[in-house]
């Protein structure tokens, strides 16, 4: 049996994820071309490397089929209910910084609070006869705090991405996605509620609570933790 790994298979995610176990003395690296998702392991007996996708290593942890996992918190906290019963959080990993946020469009100079956002999406119900659109990939994390604070008269649309071009699409009136420098939320004239922050998100390794693991692999586990300095 090995211990499975699970590391974003692509981009800037998975570089950082290999930089940051081999400052710690394991080597990660793809096996064969570029397009081939098979990975390897140096440094350490009994780990297996699995490349996928960002958003599928949430699921992979609450299935107990990686044990180990790197993701951002946001995938995991909006694909998996009661995260923190599925998996636990090892260690944050510095890199991977994104705020899932709130914005409308720049032009709406009334609009600044979720306060007006509610008080917007009453008016243009009233007006168009329909909900407010919300463009958004993260629709647990946006439902649920959107409840929280009081707005209820909206709609979401699903957007898997380019969701800040929604808005120019007019498929939606705002969005709720990541922004890390700011520059696609500008370059699509859209701005920030003041009081829009969901959630702050960053790269994070995560071990799933439910997995099985042999005597053997405890071992494995336990020596990793170690040689990763954050038992
Ligand atoms: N511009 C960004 N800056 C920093 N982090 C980002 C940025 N965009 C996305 N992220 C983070 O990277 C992680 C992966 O994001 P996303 O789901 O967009 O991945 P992806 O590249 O589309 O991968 P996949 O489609 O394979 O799941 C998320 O945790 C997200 O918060
Ligand atoms: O604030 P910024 O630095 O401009 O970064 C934010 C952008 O980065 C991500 O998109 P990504 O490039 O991952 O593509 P996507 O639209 O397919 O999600 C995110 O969805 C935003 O669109």
């Amino acid at each position: 049996m090995t211990i499975k790994l699970g590391v974003p298979s692509k981009g800037r995610l998975m570089e950082k994820t290999f930089d940051w176990f081999g400052a710690r003395g394991i080597a990660l690296s793809r096996a064969g071309s570029e397009r081939e998702y098979a990975g390897a392991v140096d440094g350490i007996d009994g780990v297996e490397l699995v490349l996928l996708s960002a958003g599928e290593i949430p699921r992979e942890l609450a299935a107990g089929r990686i044990q180990l996992g790197v993701t951002g918190t946001d995938l995991v906290r909006e694909k998996l209910g009661a995260w923190d019963s599925v998996v636990e959080e090892i260690a944050p990993l510095g890199f991977g910084h994104a705020d899932l946020i709130i914005a409308v469009p720049a032009l709406w100079v009334d609009v600044d609070t979720l306060d007006d956002l509610d008080a917007a999406a009453a008016a243009f119900r009233a007006r168009h006869g329909m909900r407010l659109r919300i463009a958004t990939k993260y629709h647990r994390l946006v439902r649920d705090f959107l409840r929280e604070h009081g707005v209820a008269d909206y709609q979401l649309v699903d957007s898997q991405g380019a969701t800040e071009g929604t808005v120019k699409n007019e498929t939606a009136e705002a969005v709720a996605d990541i922004t890390s420098t700011g520059d696609t939320l500008r370059a699509n004239h859209l701005k920030v509620l003041s009081d829009g922050l969901i959630l702050k998100s960053q790269a994070t390794l995560f071990r799933a609570r439910r997995a099985e693991c042999s005597k053997d692999d405890r071992a494995v586990m336990a020596d990793l933790l170690v040689r990763l300095k954050v038992d």
